[in-house]
């Protein structure tokens, strides 16, 4: 068994409050309403600004150029993964700039800055599990979306957000995620620093679990 997937069991209440979310289910059906959709897809264009600011600290906080490239990988990926967002949003007629120019929600900060705090208060390691549940989380939830792969979703109302993350682009980044986690692991973790991290891990997804609400939120109040 893997690093991330013993911090998934020792978390699991919260691993499953977010994969689980009934925002993925009604993504996944198809049901969410698109308001909800888009009140997400915004916060989450705020969200990716703040994550590729913790991919870059990841690189300052690394030792080896193999956990500099990771990093490096990790940032170019949530850097493409922006262009989703501009070209969806695109649609509705918001420009980046408009994006750029909405206040972030509480749920938003309330993430991101976690993360960034975990990575500047703490090590590489520490890092590297609260950005854990962000990539590998929706590399599973985009595969689990798609399970006969993205053609088989047909004029699915988002197959274009599912095809994002189910594809191979997104789901080697997480190959990637995984193993850095390991390596990390296998060079400084007691089972002690384990049950800290598995803390940290569960705290950051239950703050995705609240991401995932926040778009809910924006429907039903
Ligand atoms: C909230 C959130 N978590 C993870 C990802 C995947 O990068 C994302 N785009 N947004």
């Amino acid at each position: 068994m893997d690093v991330f997937e013993r911090l998934k069991l020792a978390a699991e209440v919260d691993w499953r409050s977010y994969v689980e979310h009934k925002f993925v289910q009604q993504l996944g059906e198809g049901t969410l309403p698109q308001e909800a959709f888009r009140a997400y897809l915004v916060q989450d264009y705020l969200f990716l600004i703040q994550f590729s600011r913790a991919w870059a600290l990841a690189a300052y906080k690394s030792r080896t150029i193999p956990e500099i490239r990771a990093a490096q990988a990790g940032l170019a990926g949530i850097l493409d993964e922006t262009e989703l967002h501009v070209r969806l949003c695109g649609r509705w007629g918001l420009s980046p700039e408009q994006l750029h120019s909405v206040q972030e929600h509480q749920a938003t900060v309330a993430y991101t800055r976690f993360v960034l705090d975990c990575g500047a208060a703490g090590d590489l390691l520490d890092l590297h599990v609260a950005l854990a549940p962000c990539v590998i989380g929706y590399a599973e939830i985009g595969k689990a979306l798609a399970p006969q792969g993205v053609e088989a979703l047909g004029d699915h109302p988002y197959r274009e957000w599912i095809g994002e993350y189910a594809g191979e682009a997104f789901q080697q980044l997480a190959i990637g995620s995984r193993k850095l986690l390991d390596d990390l692991a296998a060079r400084s973790m007691t089972e002690r620093r384990f049950g800290e991290l598995a803390i940290l891990f569960g705290k950051a997804a239950r703050l995705e679990a609240d991401f995932w609400q926040m778009g809910l939120d924006a429907v039903a109040g």
